[in-house]
């Protein structure tokens, strides 16, 4: 099973996903951008202002070919439960927003257009819900994409995300402390594997358990 943690920079993605590799030592935990050389050209264009929005797609999408077919793609054909720091719906909602000035029509589809001929979607994803503001503060604006107008487009695209295909998102109020959200995770991490592993539906697991009630 493939399960992703998807949401803004400074939702709280990486607590609680160091939360659930303490929890689950038996699945494999990954994330993008990676560790490779790829993953540093990416961090290198992150860290250039002036860097041309395509060339960031194409250095992203290399890491994520990279890590498809070293990390996730093994790793699943073992029968692992690979749970990853962000995914393909990062570059589906942040290229999407950085290409929306640019001459490329439609960004969030083409986007899409260009991983559909060769990634694995994840089977569920947990989307860490909070507001642009709250995550820009968190994250600190250590680099271009950490400011709440760009990350209010970002918003906006993983909204139409979970439009499209809601059956795959699980949405959790990352507004509250993180020992609630790490907590909301566990649960509904917890509900989505077992229900993957034959106990159920995907699509039926919500965050409306006693953990990830939004109160
Ligand atoms: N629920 C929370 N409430 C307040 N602060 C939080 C919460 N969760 C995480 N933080 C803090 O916010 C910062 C960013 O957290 P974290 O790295 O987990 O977010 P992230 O979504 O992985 O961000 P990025 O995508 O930028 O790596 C850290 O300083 C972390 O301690
Ligand atoms: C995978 C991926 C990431 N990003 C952006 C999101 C963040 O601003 C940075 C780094 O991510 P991290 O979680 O802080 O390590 O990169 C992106 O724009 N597109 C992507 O595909």
């Amino acid at each position: 099973m493939l399960l992703t943690l998807e949401g803004l920079d400074g939702s709280g993605k990486t607590t609680a996903w160091e939360a659930l590799r303490h929890a689950r030592p038996d699945a494999t935990f990954t994330h993008e951008p990676t560790d490779t050389w790829y993953g540093e050209a990416v961090r290198r264009s992150l860290g250039d202002d002036d860097a041309d929005p395509l060339a960031d797609l194409f250095l992203f999408t290399a890491d994520h070919a990279d890590h498809l077919s070293r990390v996730v793609r093994p790793a699943l054909a073992d029968g692992e439960v690979v749970i990853s720091d962000r995914y393909t719906d990062s570059r589906y909602a942040y290229q999407a927003a950085s290409l929306a000035d640019t001459e490329i029509r439609r960004p969030l589809e083409y986007v899409r257009g260009i991983h559909g001929a060769f990634t694995r979607e994840p089977d569920a994803t947990i989307y860490l819900d909070v507001d642009p503001e709250t995550a820009a503060a968190r994250a600190g604006a250590t680099d271009k994409f950490e400011r709440a107008a760009f990350l209010a487009e970002v918003q906006s695209n993983y909204e139409r995300l979970i439009d499209a295909e809601p059956e795959r998102f699980v949405r959790v109020d990352a507004g509250r402390s993180p020992e609630a959200v790490i907590d909301a995770v566990e649960d509904v991490a917890d509900r989505l594997i077992d229900a993957f592993h034959g106990d159920g539906d995907v699509a039926d697991v919500d965050a409306d358990s006693d953990a990830a009630r939004d109160d």
